[in-house]
């Protein structure tokens, strides 16, 4: 079981993820907008989320210094600068990194070995409460790997797994939601061809994806049975099922995955 979440977070970038993040966890009630401080180096990019009731600045050690636990949410090459900028203010408050390929070792380096650090790889779905979030720590991360814990599981599911699975988790939940958006965006074109006004099909095509996804996920049944079912003999699902994959449809999402992980695994 997660332990209460932290009262005041300080998210250092908000860029997509960080401002995706903060209004995630605002919407869920779990950490109040007000709490939830907001850092990048553009003071009006952040406009918007001031207008939210979050706080928001440009200093990153002010920000963590309110703080009962810190986000670092800027790009890869950004992070050594950030937690440069910390380290003397940092103490002993729980950082969860989300950034790509970092490790908790590079987290340290300019923190200092007693630093308390874990990762976390969610997808955007955070702001919807509907992210699927993998978590790594080890054996000096407790406190922050218990945070992210909390922090992760009230905007969506968050699994704990092994540092080195933390790339692959990268290309199949992080980037893998923009490869879903796009099925469910071509599925949508093909509705508007066979008839439907745009957001129509985009309703039809999204609402029968979460159903795709609802059905794996609470009857634990393999998508392949759940195929069986709905591909009657002669019919017209085995049909389109068939011409996918002569098309390639399986083949080009394992690759896409592949090379989603192979590029993570290079970022830095
Ligand atoms: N986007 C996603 O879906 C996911 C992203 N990630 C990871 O999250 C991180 C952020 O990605 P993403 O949100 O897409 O990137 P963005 O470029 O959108 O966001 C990064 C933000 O960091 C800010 N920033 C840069 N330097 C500093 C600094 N010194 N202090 C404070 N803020 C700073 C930038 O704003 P400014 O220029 O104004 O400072 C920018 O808004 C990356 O490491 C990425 O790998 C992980 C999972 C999913
Ligand atoms: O595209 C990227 O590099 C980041 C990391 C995972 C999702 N977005």
């Amino acid at each position: 079981m997660s332990s209460a979440p932290p009262r005041r977070v300080a998210v250092l970038g908000g860029g997509h993820l960080g401002a995706a993040l903060a209004r995630g966890w605002a919407a869920s009630g779990l950490v109040t907008a007000a709490d939830i401080t907001i850092t990048r180096r553009h003071r009006s990019k952040l406009d918007s989320l001031a207008g939210e009731g979050f706080g928001v600045g440009t200093d990153n050690a002010a920000a963590v210094s309110e703080a009962d636990v810190v986000i670092v949410a800027v790009q890869p090459a950004q992070v050594e600068g950030v937690l440069r900028d910390i380290a003397p203010v940092l103490g002993a408050r729980p950082l969860i990194s989300v950034a790509t390929g970092v490790s908790l070792a590079a987290l340290r380096a300019p923190l200092g070995p007693d630093a308390v650090v874990a990762r976390a790889m969610p997808n955007t779905a955070v702001e919807a409460g509907s992210s699927m979030t993998c978590l790594a720590g080890d054996d000096r991360s407790g406190p922050a790997l218990e945070a992210a814990e909390s922090l992760f599981a009230g905007v969506g599911r968050a699994l704990v797994i092994d540092e080195d699975m933390m790339t692959p988790a990268t290309a199949l939940c992080a980037c893998g939601i923009a490869f879903f958006l796009r099925t469910i965006r071509a599925a949508a074109q093909g509705g508007t061809e066979i008839g439907f006004h745009s957001e129509e099909a985009l309703l039809l095509a999204a609402q029968t994806a979460r159903g795709a996804a609802d059905l794996i996920l609470t009857t634990r049944s393999h998508p392949e049975s759940e195929i069986d079912r709905v591909a009657t003999p002669r019919g017209c699902t085995i049909a389109g099922l068939n011409e996918l994959e002569h098309r390639g449809f399986s083949s080009a999402m394992i690759r896409g995955i592949l090379k989603a992980s192979e590029r993570a695994g290079e970022l830095l």
